[in-house]
């Protein structure tokens, strides 16, 4: 390819895409001598909220982007890695996971999660959240938001809410640490799998270009992403799930945890093992296969069950 043509980037227009993918940009241009260009693209799931719970979210946003690399309107595409979907799509690839941000969850708010005095309002949108959330504190009352993190934080500043859960990744990419006032370990909140990690897709055929991006790999994210959704992959169940996975490098040994919390965070299995950095599948099917012995999907479809 000709390095004065630039490369095409399909991202989505918010500012955490727009800043996620302008760095992934940078990094490539500086390490290949490509130009970059950014080209916004508009997803249904900006376009409309409801229809963004209606179709219940998986792949809203990546699915407009992948139609753009399969065109060929654009040349790779830039996403949040936790919100693609498990399965595989047709004619895509994976191209690059560069280096992992903080997977770690945040408290946003004018207190730490011990401060926030009884019945306290706080916001997220995410089941697994909700659920964690509900088993370290279950007085708290906690109120589903959906919007991106800027309308999420201003639910706190204007007194709606008096707190909200975010991603640490995502508030530091769009540069609003500083109103963090805890952050989760993940011994209290399991991160979702593939939080703070991004995913760089281009077609498959594009063999030119798929060397290219691959100078943006991290391999070590791709083993811990990897092994993570693979536990999400096998319980069957999206990215709206209460299911944390989080994995990484421990001596020279990929170590992974992941968790399935009932809704109302009355129950929860967790479990971690250890296994090859180079078979990270492996791995997450083996945690799964044991959250499911140890009966994962009841604990996790509890809210399904109507009372009779
Ligand atoms: N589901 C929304 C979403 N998808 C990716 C991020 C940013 C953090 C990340 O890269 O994991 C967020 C916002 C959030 O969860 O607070």
């Amino acid at each position: 390819m000709n390095e004065r043509t630039p490369l095409r980037l399909g991202t989505r227009r918010s500012l955490l895409a727009m800043s996620q993918s302008r760095l992934v940009a940078d990094a490539l241009s500086q390490r290949t001598g490509h130009a970059v260009e950014l080209v916004g693209v508009t997803t249904e799931g900006d376009v409309s909220r409801a229809l963004l719970a209606q179709i219940g979210g998986t792949g809203v946003f990546v699915s407009a982007l992948r139609d753009r690399l399969l065109s060929g309107e654009v040349d790779f595409a830039v996403h949040s890695l936790k919100d693609l979907p498990t399965a595989p799509a047709e004619g895509i690839v994976l191209a690059a996971t560069p280096p992992r941000e903080d997977p770690r969850d945040v408290l946003c708010g004018p207190a730490k999660l011990a401060d926030l005095p009884r019945g306290a309002r706080v916001g997220t949108g995410s089941p697994r959240r909700v659920a964690q959330l509900r088993a370290l504190r279950p007085d708290l009352e906690v109120v589903p938001i959906r919007g991106n993190a800027d309308t999420r934080l201003r639910k706190v500043t204007s007194g709606e809410l008096d707190a909200v859960v975010l991603a640490y990744a995502g508030l530091r990419r769009i540069g609003r640490e500083d109103e963090i006032a805890e952050v989760f370990e993940p011994d209290q909140m399991l991160p979702a799998p593939g939080q703070g990690a991004l995913a760089v897709e281009c077609r498959a055929d594009r063999e030119d270009l798929r060397e290219l991006l691959a100078s943006v790999d991290d391999p070590a994210t791709r083993a811990a992403v990897t092994a993570e959704r693979t536990v999400l992959a096998v319980l069957e169940a999206g990215c709206s799930a209460p299911v944390g996975a989080y994995a990484a490098e421990v001596d020279h040994k990929l170590h992974l945890t992941a968790s399935v919390v009932a809704h109302d965070g009355s129950r929860q299995i967790r479990l971690s093992a250890s296994g090859s950095l180079e078979r990270p599948e492996e791995l997450g099917r083996e945690l799964a296969a044991r959250l499911l012995d140890q009966g994962a999907d009841q604990v996790m479809g509890e809210r399904d069950i109507e009372p009779r």
